[in-house]
């Protein structure tokens, strides 16, 4: 007779689970586990739920589970998977995951939740690199032109060449196309013309090609060990070929338009842009570029009041701009653009909302370096009457104690009101005190940070040390037009981390929407007001206490459809 396995574990003396002293050690355990819990970002807003919102907090992470099974990890045999390269599991790269989530239930669920506000976006990043280079072949007068004729492989993939509106449409004599070597430098040729000509399948060849050069691949961001700075060099590439087609009034218009309305679709009510206003913009018809900023904006702030006027944008509430230098270039050019920065606040007051330095944080200027110019600006804006805040970037690197890492002290001692990325900031326990003391949000771009080699996995992010912390957060797309997210909005970010990461479920996912709100500059306020109306939340008096609420009953309506429409899911365990 065999023993079974009880009677051999009693026999050996092991204890059992049921023994009161093991219990007792589980019993510390989950307290010690409740204990950390209570320092996460989101323990007081959990205890607030409603019991639907909590209802519908369970059903989410019951469909987590299930698709995490059924999708995320495919029992494909070991040769299939590498030979489809489809290995496929929590967390997986987001390119690899992208064909997938976007069919999930998860997706459904995240796609139709209210998202409050749009803090980290590069505006030029934005659009649709599709429908823009049909804008630039629907719209008459536009030419393309490189600065030497591009011939090789290597001058397709890496070398300069821009679009430009001109009504000067004739062909003279001796045009010759871009893609021969006898090409004269310089001369625009009609887009239509050279799309003809392109070597490499015509038409449709020339599109696929400006496509390429608008976008990050997915190869490239799966070469890891190439290194961040080879795919900065290739980003920042992308930026003048798309500039070169937007900046011109009609395309700007057209795109713009549908840009907010992608937006609000994705339940999106209010966004801050980041934007390097461009010396390029032509109005439409003319020639020349614009001398200044103003016309620009000028019709910036006409679309999207236009916008709030339509039926899509019922519920959007604002669109405004963080004026953005590039952190790369001379004291002079950072001054000049400042001035403007300064003088376009004053001429439209609502549209400007802060001030912030862009580009690669690790090859560009540190904050430290430009102190002396971002306290002439502070000076400046005084002596005008102006209080431009910033909002900077600052720790969207892998150093650690390096020039770059050291971003975040400046950014903090320079009083911003939220950091741009932080994904240093893990690293930094004095740091994440501070901000939390002085009520400083982190815009938190997980697909950013993994296109751009940052991070291989939404698993392997900082986010979640940031969010144990009970740093406030919010999460946003930062680039999704060049990045490849495919559709804007903030769904593939979100998605990522409710997916990604065990912590992140609905509810917390939620409170990252309420800091969005919280943390957005609907208005203009001195320090003070600011810090203030972001300490009292929902309880204030202003315009964010009173949107806090609208969002609140939003997401009451929403978790409503989320438990009656997966009420399949509404079971215990
Ligand atoms: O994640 C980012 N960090 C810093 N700069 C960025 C990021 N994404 C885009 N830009 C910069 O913003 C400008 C376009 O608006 C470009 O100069 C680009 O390099």
């Amino acid at each position: 007779m065999t023993k079974n396995d009880a009677d051999w574990e009693l026999e050996e003396g092991l204890p059992q689970f049921d023994d009161p002293f093991i219990q007792k050690y589980l019993k510390g355990r989950d307290a010690l586990i409740a204990e950390e819990q209570k320092q996460r970002h989101d323990a007081t807003f959990r205890k607030s739920l409603s019991p639907i919102a909590a209802r519908a907090c369970k059903i989410v992470s019951q469909i987590r589970a299930r698709e995490q099974k059924d999708i995320w990890t495919q029992g494909l045999d070991e040769a299939t998977a590498h030979q489809s390269d489809e290995i496929l599991y929590p967390g997986v790269m987001f390119h690899h995951a992208k064909g997938y989530m976007e069919k999930t239930t998860l997706w459904q669920i995240v796609q139709k939740m209210p998202k409050g506000s749009l803090l980290h976006a590069h505006m030029d990043a934005m659009f649709d690199i599709d429908f823009l280079i049909d804008q630039a072949f629907s719209t008459p007068g536009i030419h393309v032109s490189a600065p030497a004729p591009l011939v090789t492989a290597q001058d397709f993939e890496t070398a300069p060449f821009e679009f430009r509106f001109s009504s000067q449409m004739k062909m003279s004599s001796n045009e010759i196309a871009i893609w021969s070597k006898d090409y004269e430098p310089s001369t625009p040729i009609p887009i239509q013309a050279a799309a003809a000509s392109f070597p490499n399948g015509g038409e449709i060849g020339f599109r696929e090609w400006v496509r390429s050069r608008c976008m990050i691949m997915p190869e490239h961001s799966y070469h890891h060990h190439h290194g961040v700075d080879a795919i900065w060099a290739i980003f920042t590439k992308t930026f003048p070929v798309i500039n070169s087609i937007l900046m011109y009034e009609p395309i700007f218009r057209a795109c713009f338009r549908r840009m907010l309305g992608q937006l609000a679709a994705d339940g999106i009510r209010y966004v801050e842009f980041r934007v390097v206003p461009s010396p390029r913009y032509q109005k439409e018809g003319v020639n020349e570029a614009e001398v200044d900023r103003t016309e620009f904006c000028r019709v910036f702030q006409e679309e999207v009041n236009r916008f709030k006027e339509t039926d899509e944008g019922k519920g959007f509430y604002e669109a405004r701009i963080i004026w953005c230098g590039l952190r790369i270039l001379s004291n002079m050019e950072i001054v000049e653009s400042m001035k403007q920065c300064i003088t376009i606040k004053q001429k439209y007051p609502d549209l400007i909302c802060g001030y912030d330095l862009v580009g690669q944080e690790d090859s560009g200027r540190p904050l430290v370096d430009l102190v002396p110019l971002l306290f002439w600006f502070k000076k400046r804006c005084a002596e005008e009457n102006e209080d431009i805040p910033f909002f900077f970037h600052a720790g969207e690197t892998l150093g650690d104690g390096d020039v770059t890492d050291h971003n975040l002290f400046d950014a903090i001692l320079l009083g911003t009101r939220r950091i741009g990325h932080g994904f240093s900031l893990y690293k930094h326990p004095l740091l994440i005190e501070l901000i939390k003391e002085k009520k400083i949000l982190v815009e938190c771009c997980p697909i950013s940070n993994e296109i751009l080699r940052l991070t291989s996995s939404i698993k392997s992010h900082p986010l979640p040390a940031m969010l144990s912390r009970g740093v406030p957060v919010s999460l946003c797309n930062d680039d999704p037009a060049i990045l490849g997210h495919g559709k804007n909005g903030l769904t593939h970010d979100f998605w990522q981390a409710l997916q990604g990461l065990q912590n992140v479920d609905l509810a917390s996912l939620a409170m990252m929407v309420q800091n969005s709100i919280r943390w957005s500059c609907y208005e203009d306020q001195t320090t003070t007001e600011w810090k203030a109306e972001v300490g009292e939340g929902i309880l204030g008096e202003g315009i964010k206490a009173a949107r806090l609420r609208e969002w609140h009953s939003e997401f009451e309506r929403f978790c409503e459809w989320v438990v009656m429409e997966f009420a399949e899911f509404d079971e215990d365990e």
